[in-house]
């Protein structure tokens, strides 16, 4: 039972939390094993680790959506029992998820009024307004009260996510990856006023982040985990990005390890910002050797698909991708990305236009993506390419499950199926109980791991001749990313054409060699990465300059 203790009314100002000997296990899994961390008062402190570390269960533990076996809180030198996100909230202390929680048909100004009230409770709207306005002169992030949420830009709504928590006097927050729906500007200006709360010591921060320049450029603090375990901590200004990998994968940066392990150099490229050799390169189809004279392995001509309400969700886009390269679709979540990827793998009808693959025309079905080598990766996997309550060895075999060596005749033959998932296990370095364990009770980086094991294990000579990625890394730890881009540039080598749909323009950037921008479904911008300007690109997703679809000259075109 948790102790209800709410703080004194005049308690304000940034908490000091303690969270203390933190131990959960999941079945056979010790998912936290006595992790002790400390947010001193004012602080924005970064939790680290890699894909399955135990960062979510550690800050759900804290904020009581979980109970943890073993551990204690002390907020401001106090310990406190909180049992649930109620007990947690009583205390000042809250969390913002990766997906934004606002009512998008209300208004900023009723978003905020319900912020953390019970919704039985009667709102004195007149009071309620003039407490509003006051709130907002001294906010942060100033909104329109009236604006609707559904007309907010992304940024908005997420600062919008950030105001909810301070109008219901949260004093320690946890940011699970904010900025992972946010352009550059957006990023950063909301960390900075974040960190600017911090700095007046109203608010304290742990922020969960893959990002290693929101580490160096905006937190105080660091915290790594491995395995379930505190591998190490400091203030940022006394580490390097290099300690930190290493915390992360529990090998030193510079020398072999226990056991002969050292960073691998795709990881350790990846960090510095360059071009990572492959380790394990496909044979390269005899197409990548001259992509100059071939044609292209994909091309959009006029593509309109429409959304779900009707409206064109893309707009008569045109866009080739050569063989051996990468093309990048950059934009802001919600700006016909979705839809684009649905109609390419067949989800979504196409309104209007032509898709050729190879020069054939191509429509997305299950037989003619076989037939032309068309894979794709989706977003969010678990819900649209695993079925959770399977197992992953059955998932890895969604694929390929009618076919030798899985299938004879009409048999599943479950000890190639079991064969086939180990590998793919040992491969794409899935951390999971094991092949039986049902998908859905793998964290969120691994299950993508296992989806990126399946579609990118070609059963077709040459491999993929076309590959339709979304956001590949979405969640994926470093080391997990640096692995999935070592892997695209080898489906790039071997003459794929990738078309990179991705909302992290550093990814694109770090692996296309063209972009273009969508916004409201339409090309805002389109240019080589080579010399794409950073603010131009941020303005397009921002929703500036959107104009209709040019045919788009590839590299190969333009040499
Ligand atoms: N409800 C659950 N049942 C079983 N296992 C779980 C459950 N929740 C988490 N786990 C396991 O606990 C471990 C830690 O998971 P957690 O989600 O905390 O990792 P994480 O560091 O947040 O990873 P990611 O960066 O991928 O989100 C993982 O191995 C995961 O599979």
């Amino acid at each position: 039972m948790s102790e209800l203790i709410p703080p004194p009314v005049e308690v304000t100002g940034a908490a000091r939390v303690e969270m203390m000997g933190f131990s959960k296990r999941f079945g056979a899994l010790q998912a936290l094993d006595d992790v002790s961390l400390t947010v001193e008062a004012g602080s924005f402190h970064a939790l680290l680790g890699e894909n399955g570390a135990g960062k979510s269960t550690l800050v759900k533990a804290l904020i009581g959506f979980y109970q943890a076996d073993t551990g204690s809180v002390s907020v401001d030198g106090r310990e406190r029992a909180i049992g649930s996100p109620r007990d947690a909230a009583a205390l000042g202390l809250g969390m913002i998820f990766q997906h934004f929680t606002v009512v998008p048909g209300m208004t900023v100004a009723e978003n905020l009024a319900l912020a953390g009230r019970d919704l039985t409770a009667l709102i004195d709207w007149k009071a309620e307004r003039a407490r509003l306005a006051a709130f907002m002169r001294t906010a942060p992030f100033p909104l329109a009260l009236d604006a609707r949420v559904a007309e907010l830009a992304a940024g908005e709504k997420q600062k919008l996510e950030i105001l909810k928590a301070l109008y219901a006097r949260r004093r320690f927050l946890v940011l699970d990856e904010p900025t992972s729906v946010l352009t550059p500007q957006e990023a950063d200006e909301v960390l900075g006023r974040v960190k600017a709360l911090c700095r007046e010591g109203q608010l304290s921060v742990l922020i969960i982040t893959h990002k290693f320049r929101e580490v160096f450029g905006f937190c105080d603090e660091v915290t790594v985990l491995r395995r379930g375990r505190r591998t190490g901590g400091t203030r940022v200004v006394d580490t390097s990005r290099d300690q930190l990998a290493s915390w992360m994968m529990g090998v030193p940066h510079d020398a072999a390890g226990p056991t002969g392990e050292v960073l691998p150099s795709a990881l350790v490229a990846e960090l510095v910002g360059v071009d990572a050799p492959v380790a394990a390169v496909t044979p390269v189809a005899p197409e990548a050797a001259t992509p100059a004279a071939s044609a292209p392995r994909l091309r959009i001509d006029a593509l309109t698909v429409l959304g779900h309400a009707g409206q064109s969700a893309i707009d008569r886009l045109r866009l080739q991708v050569m063989p051996g390269e990468i093309v990048g679709v950059a934009g802001v979540s919600g700006n016909g990305q979705r839809e684009l990827v649905a109609a390419l793998t067949g989800t979504l009808p196409i309104a209007g236009g032509s898709v050729f693959v190879d020069g054939q025309p191509y429509a997305p079905t299950r037989a003619q993506m076989l037939a032309l080598g068309v894979r794709s990766l989706p977003e969010e996997p678990l819900q649209n390419a695993c079925v959770g309550k399977l197992s992953v060895a059955e998932n890895l075999a969604l694929r390929n499950f009618d076919r030798a060596p899985l299938a004879a005749g009409l048999w599943l033959r479950r000890s190639a199926m079991r064969r086939q998932a180990l590998a793919h296990i040992a491969n794409f370095k899935v951390k999971t109980p094991g092949p039986d364990a049902p998908i859905e009770t793998l964290s969120g980086g691994n299950v993508q791991r296992a989806v990126l094991a399946r579609e990118l294990s070609h059963d077709q000579a040459g491999g993929p001749r076309v590959l339709i990625v979304a956001n590949p890394c979405f969640g994926l730890d470093f080391q997990a990313t640096a692995e999935i881009h070592a892997r695209l540039r080898a489906a790039r080598d071997a003459g794929c054409g990738v078309l990179l749909v991705s909302e992290d323009l550093d990814e694109i950037l770090a692996l296309a060699s063209r972009l273009v921008v969508l916004s409201h479904g339409r090309v805002a911008l389109e240019c080589t990465t080579a010399t794409a300007d950073i603010a131009r690109i941020g303005h397009a997703m921002a929703g500036e300059g959107a104009h209709d679809s040019h045919p788009v000259p590839s590299t190969a075109e333009a040499a």
